[in-house]
């Protein structure tokens, strides 16, 4: 293999690379280089490919929606899987979050699949109390990460990361709008997590009305200020595809586990007494693009952008709770051990600070006590005066 090698020159002759590597950090020039040599460096990401398959893929999703919706049937779907769920009830009292994890395999490529579903949803009264729960449940595994990370042993390679990566948001078939609830929890959860919203149950509308749903909903996130998940299109060839798949969304899916015989062939879909729907088929929904988006091409962005994005912005908002500033007031950076040398100092003067301010009020009790006592005492000896003179003057 003839490799391009870009390194930085020593002297401005030329260097053999392959027998120069220590001299790569410390040069000024960039030098273009066709070598000779095989270096093998094209294994590279043979290396990664072996120790993912090693370790396995894990992916957690959240399914958010009403009840009835179709979240289990469409992961199942999505899965090709056959998780038998009991139907939830439309009278819960409060919002839950049902979890599951799943060991699933696909030609010896393990993945740890875990779905979090609401369980409640758009059958409560209170919105707030409806997207409080989904909010809280963000959160918490958010901030399990940063107890872990923030550990002297910590054990990142191994830890069991419950971070959300991507929301799916199943709207309502309506044809209308989106529900009030729907922007709220939205609104509520676009900082955190990548929601990527679906039109539910799609069979429902016509082609004409679905279309018109789907401009409706992107116009009304887009007012809101409602940021969903944008399928990147950093490179040339992704920015075609994705600007395409960007223009798709909300994608409009259908779930079925039903097997229809369509001319010779069994397909997956739903049976309908003038036709079939095929899940399948990409004239009929959008169920193709989204499996294609979050198992084969983007699951590894979304893992990212949870990594890099959401969990980032959960954890400076946290330390700097907790206290902790990249820069002092005078905009210089601090270090961590001067920051930690003024928190001690601050806490130590705030102790003493109590402390006086307990030892002046136990001293101001003392005397108030000493008062009373005092006034008591001299009741007591008036009193026993006053018997006394009693006794003298009138005899008893
Ligand atoms: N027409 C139509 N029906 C669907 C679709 N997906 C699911 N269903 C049906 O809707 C019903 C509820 O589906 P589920 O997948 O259990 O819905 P869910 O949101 O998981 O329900 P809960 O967990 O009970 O809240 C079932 O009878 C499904 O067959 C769809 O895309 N189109």
């Amino acid at each position: 293999m003839n490799a391009v090698f870009y390194y930085l020159a020593r002297s401005p002759q030329f260097v053999n690379p392959a027998h120069h590597w220590s001299a790569v950090e410390h040069n000024e020039n960039i030098r273009c280089l066709t070598t000779l040599g095989h270096f093998g460096f094209e294994c590279l990401p043979t290396q990664l490919v072996n120790r993912s398959i090693q370790k396995g893929f894990s992916f957690n999703i959240l399914c958010v929606g009403e009840t009835g919706i179709g979240k289990s049937t469409l992961i199942n779907t999505l899965f090709n899987i056959n998780l038998k769920e009991s139907k939830a009830s439309h009278f819960y009292s409060k919002v839950g979050l049902k979890v599951k994890t799943y060991e699933l395999q696909d030609r010896n490529i393990p993945l740890k699949l875990t779905v979090v579903k609401t369980v409640g949803y758009g059958d409560q009264i209170n919105k707030e109390a409806s997207y409080q729960p989904v909010v809280d449940y963000l959160d918490a595994q958010f901030e399990a990460y940063l107890q872990e990370e923030l550990k002297i042993k910590r054990s990142l390679v191994d830890y069991n990361d419950s971070r959300i990566h991507v929301c799916l948001y199943f709207i309502a078939p309506t044809g209308h709008s989106l529900k009030s609830l729907d922007l709220m929890t939205m609104k509520n959860i676009d900082r955190r997590v990548n929601i990527i919203p679906l039109i539910a149950k799609a069979d429902a509308l016509s082609k004409s009305d679905l279309q018109r749903f789907k401009s409706n909903i992107m116009s009304e996130l887009v007012s809101n200020g409602i940021r969903i998940f944008q399928f990147p299109e950093d490179d040339e060839d992704a920015a075609q595809v994705n600007t395409s798949v960007n223009g798709l969304l909300p994608f409009a899916v259908v779930g079925s586990m039903e097997e229809v015989k369509v001319g010779k062939r069994m397909v997956r879909g739903r049976h309908y007494p003038w036709g079939v729907l095929q899940v399948e088929n990409e004239n009929h929904c959008d169920f193709v693009k989204l499996r294609d988006l979050l198992l084969c091409t983007h699951m590894e962005d979304l893992k990212d952008q949870t990594h890099t994005q959401h969990y980032e912005c959960y954890r400076s908002s946290r330390l700097q709770q907790l206290g902790f500033h990249d820069t002092g007031p005078d905009s210089q950076p601090v270090s961590f051990q001067e920051m930690y040398e003024a928190k001690r100092q601050e806490f130590h003067a705030q102790c003493q600070r109590e402390e006086e301010e307990l030892k002046q009020t136990f001293m101001q009790r003392v005397k108030e006590k000493e008062l009373t006592f005092k006034d008591a005492e001299k009741e007591a000896r008036i009193t026993h005066l006053t018997s006394i003179l009693w006794v003298l003057f009138f005899g008893g």
